[in-house]
């Protein structure tokens, strides 16, 4: 039986969940199509057929991310891919990621895409580079912060979700445009961020939502007692602050909760909160990747960001999946602003596109991606300025999984 690729309509939702439930070994819950409705492109998912029978898709949703320097731009939100047991390494997955990202490219749509991967090893192939990380973090209840922290006068509450959920758009609107890796929510994106259903709190409680004047955080609890009294476990989503000091306070909040054994949260990769404490190694941190980035086209997706500082630098790419980045690129950077132009001059440094999606939000730097043997200098010194030009002063972070 030949197989046959298409994008969806809405009617294909039904087989495309099933695909979607079976390729994730989920239970098939009928209704989960309804929940996913609102935020569902069908128009910019692809499906393969095996006959009549779809047997793997994949799709985007149209989001805006926040690049270092330069705010919110458009990305192809890599969602929903899988292909159904039974039907794996016959190239479906390749078929589908030609399509998009083929797709991306001749209709001139998003010049950036990103996913979160299930597993590490999918995406290199396609051109993905580990982009970002988070830190799974663990600090025991009560742990104190250093002595120069103020936490400020302000309240912290406890409030209901219909009384915090205004505050807490208001503050992430705010935070946005300068928050590498940030996306935009529209409500039905904070419905499934925040989603409270009972399957979804995994044996947890309800969310908890605590407000200050400047920030909010997010948390449900796991209980647990001991013999020595109550550990229960505060499991954070989401911690955001204005400033130094609501930042502080909402944390101190958490750790300072009674019945709490210990506060866990995955968060960005650089959260401050180890040198909030004053005894840093109570913070066990685990890294593990986050956000994977493809520049679809490089020319376009390099000049969406700003830099860090002045470089002048022939770049050759190497682009197997797809051939029209390959070649050699001059990338000049002159007060934050880059312009990339296709050149024959020889190249001062040699790289996969891979490496560029792995520096382009600068949670990766180009140097490190050298001494790892993806990224080779030619000319000498070139690869550390070229690395600073993309360096922030954050790591980059998404703390939303689409
Ligand atoms: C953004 C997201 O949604 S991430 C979620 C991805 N989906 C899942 O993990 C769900 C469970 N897994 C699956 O559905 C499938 O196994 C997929 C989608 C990962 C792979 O689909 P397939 O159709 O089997 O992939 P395909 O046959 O095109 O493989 C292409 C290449 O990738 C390799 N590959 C496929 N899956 C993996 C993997 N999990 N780890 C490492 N390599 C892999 C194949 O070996 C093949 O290599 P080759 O070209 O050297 O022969």
């Amino acid at each position: 039986m030949t197989l046959t690729l298409r994008t969806l309509t809405a009617d294909d939702l039904p087989a495309f969940q099933r695909v979607f439930d079976a390729a994730f070994l989920l239970d098939t819950q009928e209704d989960r199509l309804e929940r996913w409705r609102d935020v569902f492109e069908p128009e910019r998912h692809h499906a393969v057929f095996d006959g009549d029978e779809m047997i793997g898709g994949g799709g985007v949703q149209s989001r805006e991310m926040t690049v270092p320097g330069a705010g919110p731009v458009p990305i192809a939100a890599v969602t929903s891919v899988g292909v159904k047991p039974g039907h794996r390494r016959r190239g479906v997955l390749t078929r589908l990621m030609r399509a998009q990202l083929h797709g991306l490219h001749e209709e001139g749509r998003e010049a950036v895409a990103a996913l979160w991967a299930s597993e590490a090893g999918i995406y290199p192939r396609f051109g993905y580079g580990f982009a970002a990380q988070f830190a799974r973090l663990a600090v025991p209840r009560g742990a104190a912060f250093h002595p120069g922290v103020s936490l400020g006068g302000e309240r912290v509450r406890e409030v209901s979700r219909d009384e915090a959920m205004p505050a807490m758009k208001a503050v992430y609107e705010s935070l946005r445009p300068t928050r590498t890796g940030w996306l935009n929510r529209s409500d039905a994106h904070w419905g499934h961020h925040l989603a409270d259903e009972e399957r979804d709190r995994g044996g947890l409680t309800a969310y908890r939502y605590v407000l200050h004047p400047d920030g909010y955080a997010v948390y449900r609890i796991k209980g647990d007692w001991q013999e020595r009294g109550p550990r229960s476990e505060l499991h954070l989503r989401e911690i955001a602050a204005r400033t130094d000091e609501a930042y502080a306070a909402l944390y101190r909040y958490v750790l300072d909760l009674d019945m709490v054994g210990e506060v866990q949260f995955f968060t960005a990769s650089d959260d401050p909160v180890v040198h909030l404490l004053a005894d840093a190694r109570l913070a066990l941190r685990s890294m593990q990747d986050s956000l994977w980035v493809r520049l679809v086209d490089v020319d376009r997706a390099l000049v969406q960001r700003r830099y860090g500082s002045d470089v002048d630098a022939v770049l050759e790419v190497h682009d197997d999946f797809c051939p029209w980045n390959g070649g050699r690129w001059r990338f000049t950077v002159k007060d934050g602003t880059a312009t990339v132009q296709r050149v024959d001059d020889d190249p001062d440094v040699v790289l996969d596109v891979q490496a560029l999606g792995a520096a382009y939000l600068g949670g990766t730097k180009l140097t490190v991606l050298a001494r790892a043997q993806r990224v080779r200098e030619v000319t000498e010194g070139v690869l550390r300025t070229l690395s600073h030009a993309f360096s922030g002063d954050r790591d980059p972070h998404c703390s939303e999984l689409f």
